[in-house]
């Protein structure tokens, strides 16, 4: 019988669901759209994030998932439940064994919430893992040398930066600024100098197709259209990439910071393999225009962009199921 572990992104964005011997199964945005009344999920994933700001108010679109950890229990359960559901329909397993990852500084409590969550959902055997460490072996990395490794991770709600060597982490950091922050930037900006208000799925198109953190790029533009605060009425405005750098930069800063401080408490030895084999940089967020080359500029040492960033984690989940048994070991018990 095939495919009895699962590997799960649960992402503030994204849920990603990886089967053994499958691949990735499942690739969702971590939305539930509730009744507000009778309390009742009325849809998950990709169906609730077509409703994000465009619910009636007896309705409300929510991610139950904030910073990379549980926000709101039971419908991160009710949500995974039904992704579960899901993949489990496909493939008939029963009562898998789960590994799923999680930010670097997250704390016991937090740690359990996400376990007891993964098994109320109808699993058996609950791992977990750093999100760092499995994004690295998902981009390809050999963390397993002696030899130093550095990633950085920008997803929705965090951002996680490590140095790796010998399969752990030497130093790691974890920030609440990443792609989220980067839309609220957006949306803050455009308020304040336009006076128009745009919900954060406008926000997040200027950020995916407009803008750059790197000040010689190329120009772009996008028209958007919003509410105006002033007439209440509908309004477009035409907006650039150079406002957005001025929007974004702020936040962008507290990652290259985060990501300083880090190679800061690296060792020697670990920091010059860093300069040869250079940093990683997995995630959404590293597909944020002009970011690595930002880095790169910042930490002085050479940055890429993984092959395929937002799969790094669930592909990363697939290669350690292949040795979840030596894993054993780091199961936490609830
Ligand atoms: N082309 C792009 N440019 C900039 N940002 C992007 C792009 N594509 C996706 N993103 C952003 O990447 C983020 C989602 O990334 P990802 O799926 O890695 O996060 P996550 O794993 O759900 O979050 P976390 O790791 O914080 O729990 C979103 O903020 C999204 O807007």
């Amino acid at each position: 019988m095939f495919g009895r572990d699962i590997g799960i992104d649960l992402g503030t964005a994204n849920v990603l669901i990886h089967i053994k011997g499958q691949g990735i199964v499942l690739d969702e945005p971590s939305v539930v759209a509730i009744d507000k009344m009778s309390k009742q999920v009325l849809a998950v994933g990709e169906e609730a994030f077509q409703m994000v700001g465009r619910t009636p108010g007896n309705i409300v679109a929510i991610r139950p998932m904030k910073d990379g950890v549980i926000a709101d229990f039971d419908h991160t359960e009710a949500m995974l439940s039904h992704f579960l559901a899901k993949v489990n329909a496909k493939s008939m397993m029963s009562k898998p064994r789960i590994l799923i990852c999680c930010p670097t500084n997250i704390t016991s409590v937090e740690q359990k919430a996400i376990i007891e969550a993964a098994e109320k959902s109808g699993s058996k055997n609950v791992f977990i893992e750093e999100e760092p460490k499995v994004a690295a072996i998902g981009a390809g990395m050999d963390i397993f040398q002696p030899s130093g490794n550095m990633v950085v991770d920008i997803g929705g709600g965090t951002t996680d930066v490590a140095v790796l060597s010998m399969g752990s982490i030497v130093t790691a950091s974890s920030i609440k600024t990443a792609g989220d922050q980067f839309d609220l930037d957006i949306l803050n900006y455009i308020k304040k100098k336009y006076k128009l208000l745009v919900g954060v799925r406008t926000s997040e198109t200027v950020k995916v197709e407009v803008a750059t953190v790197a000040p010689n790029d190329e120009a772009r533009e996008l028209e958007i259209r919003g509410r105006d605060m002033v007439s209440g009425l509908p309004r477009t405005i035409t907006i650039t990439s150079t406002e957005i750098y001025d929007a974004l930069i702020e936040s962008v800063n507290h990652i290259v910071q985060a990501a300083k401080n880090v190679l800061e408490r690296t060792p020697p030895e670990l920091s010059a393999d860093i300069i040869d084999r250079g940093v990683i940089l997995t995630g959404g967020g590293a597909l944020l225009r002009g970011m690595d080359q930002l880095l790169a500029e910042e930490l002085k040492v050479p940055v890429m962009i993984a092959e395929d960033p937002m799969h790094c984690v669930a592909n990363g989940t697939g290669i350690l199921l292949e040795n979840l048994d030596k894993m054993a070991n780091r199961k936490i018990k609830v």
